[in-house]
This record gives structure tokens, C-alpha cells and sequence, in this order.
């Protein structure tokens, strides 16, 4: 088997500034020091081709960074990430298209942007029309849609350029339910032709039903990486042992105020 995605060491931290005006001074002037956080802690991994891995973790564990890694919105401060095959993120949908183009006209920006050639593009257009179910508004300028009419679109190229390595966030939400419904059949149906399937959820019984393994995340660090029911397992606990905590903390500080 060869790898899909690989990750060697990678450490991503960001910069973090009093206010944007110190950003900006940071530019021109090396003096200006800012606090970091480090998202991603010395992360290695292989994800095979074909292989389904469910990401779990709390929010702020690293996991959209980790993904923006993959699709290159983000790179590494330190280490090496290599990605082989095409990828399509279902992420931020409606970034990047251009809102003076069409949709037709932004169908083919996008698709040249991901690499794909002139003749598979013309392949996929009356697909992605088709899913995307914008009627007469696919000619009209994209400034002229509402923001669930931009999501579909985004969402039906991202899912019929055919990709090799198909990422999927949860939190996705696209459009009403009865599309909502046509999106998640539409992963189903991409998932189970084989191709390589990162997704982000907290949800450990959808997990289990599309993947077979799991990763856990916490401070940036993947503190649990094995078979999908030991991870959900170990997730499901470490939520438990949270919330637990937070519990017990909120009673201390109750007896304290008592005691007062
Ligand atoms: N652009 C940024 N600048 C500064 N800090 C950032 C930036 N993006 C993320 N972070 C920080 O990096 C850490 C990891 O964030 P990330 O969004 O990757 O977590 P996450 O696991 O996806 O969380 P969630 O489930 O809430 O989406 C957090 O502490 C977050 O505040």
C-alpha cells in the first residue's frame, strides 16, 4: 500500500498579536513580537490509500488546522507534509469563488485551480449543474445568490471532481434538509467507492459506521491512533472524564462561596 497523506514532525504554530495593527507593523518591523500558539505539536502519521479515519477531539484540539494542512489553506511551521491524489475538502464551501463570475464561469475556475483539465471539466459541468439544482441562476453572477445557494454550489463541485482523498467536516451544513440529505448520500456514495476518507466528527456512531479507524486529538498532540471502536471508546471517555472534571470544579467553587 502507499501512502495518502503523510505527515513527518509537523509542528504549526501561530502568531498571536495585542490587536491587528501590531500585525500589520509586524510586517515591516522584525522588533514587533508576538506570543504563539502552538495548534500542532510534533504530529507524524500515514494515512494508506483507501483507508477511512475518523478525527476526533475538544474544540481547539487542532483538527481544522490539521485539515488546512491537507488542503494547503495552511503550512507547517516546522516538518514536512506530503499529500498524493487529488483533494477535495468538504470544508469552507463558499471560499474563493469569484462573485462577478457566473456560477458556470466559477465551476470552471475552481476545477482549474484543483488541477483538472480542460476536457474532464466539461465531463463534470452538467453534473455538478445538475447537483447544485440552481436552475436559471447558474448564468447569473454569483454575488446575485444567497448564502445556501453559494454553499450547493460549492459543495457540488467539491463533490463531483471525482477525488482521491475526500475530507469531510461534520459541522458542514448545506442548504435545507432535503439537500442535506442529497449531500450525505452523495459521501456515502464517494466513501464507498474507496477513496481515501479523513472526517472530522464528534459523533463516535456515525464514525463507526464509515470508518475503521480513529485518531484523538488534545493540545495538538494525536494522543490515541487505532481501530475505530478502541478510539470511539477512548474519546467517548475522555469527554466523560471533562465533563466530569468541570463538574466537580463547579461544585468546589459553589462550597467555597458557601463558605465564605
Ligand atoms: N489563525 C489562528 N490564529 C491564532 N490561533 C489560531 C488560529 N487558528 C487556530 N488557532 C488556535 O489553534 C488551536 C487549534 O485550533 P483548531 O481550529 O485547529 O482546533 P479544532 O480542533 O478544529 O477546534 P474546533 O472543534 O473548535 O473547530 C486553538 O487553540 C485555536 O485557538
Amino acid at each position: 500500500m502507499s501512502s495518502a497523506i503523510e505527515f513527518k514532525h509537523v509542528v504549526k504554530e501561530y502568531k498571536l498579536f495585542k490587536n491587528d495593527k501590531q500585525r500589520f507593523k509586524a510586517i515591516f518591523n522584525k522588533r514587533i513580537k508576538a506570543n504563539t500558539k502552538r495548534a500542532i505539536d510534533d504530529v507524524s502519521f500515514n494515512i494508506e490509500k483507501g483507508e477511512a479515519v475518523a478525527l476526533f477531539g475538544r474544540n481547539g484540539a487542532g483538527k481544522s488546522t490539521l485539515l488546512k494542512m491537507i488542503t494547503e489553506v495552511v503550512f507547517p511551521t516546522e516538518g514536512e507534509v506530503k499529500i498524493n491524489g487529488r483533494v477535495s475538502a468538504l470544508l469552507e464551501l463558499t471560499a474563493g469563488f469569484d462573485p462577478e463570475f457566473t456560477g458556470r464561469e466559477n465551476i470552471h475556475f475552481r476545477a482549474q485551480l484543483m488541477g483538472i483539465n480542460q476536457e474532464d471539466i466539461d465531463r463534470m459541468e452538467p453534473e455538478i449543474i445538475e447537483f447544485a439544482e440552481l436552475g436559471p441562476y447558474i448564468d447569473q453572477p454569483v454575488r446575485t445568490y444567497s448564502s445556501g445557494m453559494k454553499a450547493r454550489l460549492g459543495f457540488a463541485i467539491n463533490a463531483n471532481i471525482e477525488p482521491e482523498i475526500l475530507i469531510v467536516d461534520e459541522a458542514l451544513s448545506v442548504g435545507d434538509k432535503a439537500f442535506r440529505v442529497k449531500c450525505n448520500d452523495k459521501i456515502n456514495e464517494i466513501v464507498a467507492s474507496g477513496v481515501t476518507f479523513l472526517f472530522v466528527t464528534h459523533s463516535t456512531n456515525v464514525a463507526k459506521d464509515f470508518c475503521s479507524r480513529g485518531i484523538v486529538m488534545k493540545s495538538g498532540k494525536f494522543i490515541y491512533d487505532g481501530d475505530i471502536d478502541s478510539a470511539a471508546d477512548f474519546y467517548e471517555e475522555m469527554v466523560q472524564e471533562d465533563i466530569e472534571k468541570k463538574r466537580r470544579m463547579k461544585e468546589e467553587k459553589k462550597k467555597e462561596r458557601l463558605f465564605q
